[in-house]
């Protein structure tokens, strides 16, 4: 076909392609902290120049402040917003990505230095190898295959590249909706590549879960205390907040907060039966997952709690005696942070309010003098694509030139913050390619993308630019 040269091209060019991972893997673009946002920005010019190499024009969008927990007002990371030479005959996609990663630290039980980029046994392990420095990296390495060949790109390419995207995309809300008119007013379709398959067999995605973060501060003494002293004659914050935490979920997984519940879309017997038919093993998730007994026995239950029921973690506490060994110390302030992921008819202003309200009701039982706040600093809701949309017949068609296959038709659990947004703004239509394979490891120790999944990926990505070109003009 036409995209054999472009398909050569790619696996020619691989190890090239590795290196460049290599050298975006290197720098820890950590956006979970203001303090690594210096690494963030680097990451993002790294991304520009790489995209002016390839002709592109570049705005670096500012995004304002945001207000810190501790009060402080710290300048945000600009979004990239850029744009290929444009052709108005042919249709636009815009393609979104973000540049920063999870922290890692070797310490935490990686068997490799996170941000050495390393390949074993044909994985390239690696924070953001996986999410989503690899995909944004393949788009890329898609459009310069076919300008290595002189071959025109058969769409108009624009990007909106982000550093925030791992702490909730602060301010690309707001700058979505000031450059509707602008920016998104030519554009015909976004794809967003930044989720796994389930099983080795690819999928299109189109839907995913949002999520509401909460942070709960209690805060006791002006000063940490000797526990030997006030131990047994005080109401100690991280007790106070031990228990609450513990009234959030309990030990089946089910939400504690009245509401949550009650607000999902109960399971029609049309969808628990769409279940059945989903190919995924759960044998294979175990050993991958290296998760021995779960909370359900079947891979229905397991995947209906990943894609289409709130789900509440519980992710650390801030201000608590963390470090090896012991230290009589009864912390002053201890922050709670925990999430509920967001599922159709779930509303995360009304989540906000029932899980303050529960809070502090529990709190006000308990009759301790410290004080209590809660706040929700990220209030994503979930994302669900018209998958008659003619983009997803151009991606299953990729799938098939690529893989030789039919793609799986999955959702989602985690969350891309801006992916409703851009749909209830803009009202363009989405679609989630996703690249990353079922044991990436996102978020974990070790995660990695294979080389296989990132070279095939590529030319995935190239084959949808042509896919997208022979669908009837809008
Ligand atoms: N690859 C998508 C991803 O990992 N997204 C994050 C975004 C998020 C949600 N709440 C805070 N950050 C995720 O955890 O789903
Ligand atoms: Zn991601
Ligand atoms: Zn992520």
């Amino acid at each position: 076909s036409g995209l054999d040269p472009i398909f050569k091209y790619i696996d020619e060019q691989q190890n090239e392609f590795v290196q460049r991972l290599k050298e975006w893997v290197a720098i820890p673009s950590d956006s979970s902290e203001p303090q690594t946002w210096d690494k963030v920005v680097r990451m993002l010019n790294v991304t520009a120049d790489k995209i002016k190499m390839l002709g592109g024009n570049i705005e670096f969008a500012d995004v304002g402040s945001q207000r810190m927990s501790n009060g402080q007002l710290v300048h945000l990371p600009p979004v990239i917003l850029a744009e290929l030479k444009k052709d108005p005959k042919k249709p636009t996609l815009c393609i979104y990505g973000h540049v920063d990663v999870q922290p890692a630290k070797k310490e935490d039980g990686w068997t490799t230095d996170p941000y050495t980029l390393t390949e074993i046994n044909g994985n390239l392990y690696g924070r953001g190898a996986s999410d989503n420095k690899g995909p944004v990296l393949a788009w890329l390495h898609a459009v310069e295959a076919y300008q290595a060949l002189k071959q025109e790109i058969p769409v108009n390419i624009k990007f909106i590249i982000e550093g925030m995207e791992e702490a909730g995309s602060n301010g690309l809300d707001t700058l979505t909706e000031q450059r509707n008119m602008t920016f998104f007013s030519d554009v015909d379709y976004i794809v967003i590549s930044d989720n796994i398959w389930i099983s080795k067999k690819p999928a299109l995605t189109y839907a995913t879960r949002g999520n509401c973060f909460f942070f709960v501060e209690v805060e006791g003494q002006k000063q940490d205390m000797h526990s030997g002293v006030f131990g047994g004659s005080i109401h100690e914050a991280m007790t106070d907040l031990i228990a609450l935490l513990d009234s959030l979920v309990d030990s089946r997984g089910r939400i504690l907060v009245p509401g949550i519940n009650e607000a999902v879309a109960p399971l029609t017997e049309e969808e628990e039966k769409r279940y059945q038919g989903i190919e995924f093993d759960l044998e294979a998730h175990k050993k991958d997952s290296g998760v021995t007994k779960f909370l359900y026995d079947t891979k229905e239950e397991i995947l209906q709690h990943r894609w289409r029921y709130p789900s509440l973690s519980i992710h650390g506490i801030e201000g608590a005696f963390s470090d090896p060994g012991s230290k009589t110390v009864i912390p002053r302030k201890v922050i709670g942070k925990f999430s509920i992921r967001q599922v159709p008819n779930m509303d995360p202003s009304e989540v906000e309010k029932q899980v303050t309200k529960y809070l502090q009701k529990l709190f006000a039982e308990r009759n301790s003098p410290n004080q209590l706040k809660v706040t929700m600093p990220i209030g994503a809701k979930p994302w669900v694509a018209n998958v008659s949309d003619p983009q997803f017949v151009a991606g299953r068609r990729a799938v098939q030139t690529v893989f030789g296959v039919d793609p799986d038709l999955i959702c989602e659990g985690s969350t891309i913050p801006i992916a409703r947004n851009f749909q209830d703004v803009t009202g363009k239509s989405i679609i989630m390619l996703p690249i990353g394979g079922a044991d990436d490891g996102e978020h974990s120790q070790n995660e990695k993308m294979s080389r296989s999944n990132y070279i095939q990926g590529t030319k995935l990505f190239a084959a949808f630019f042509y896919e997208l070109s022979q669908l009837p003009q809008k």
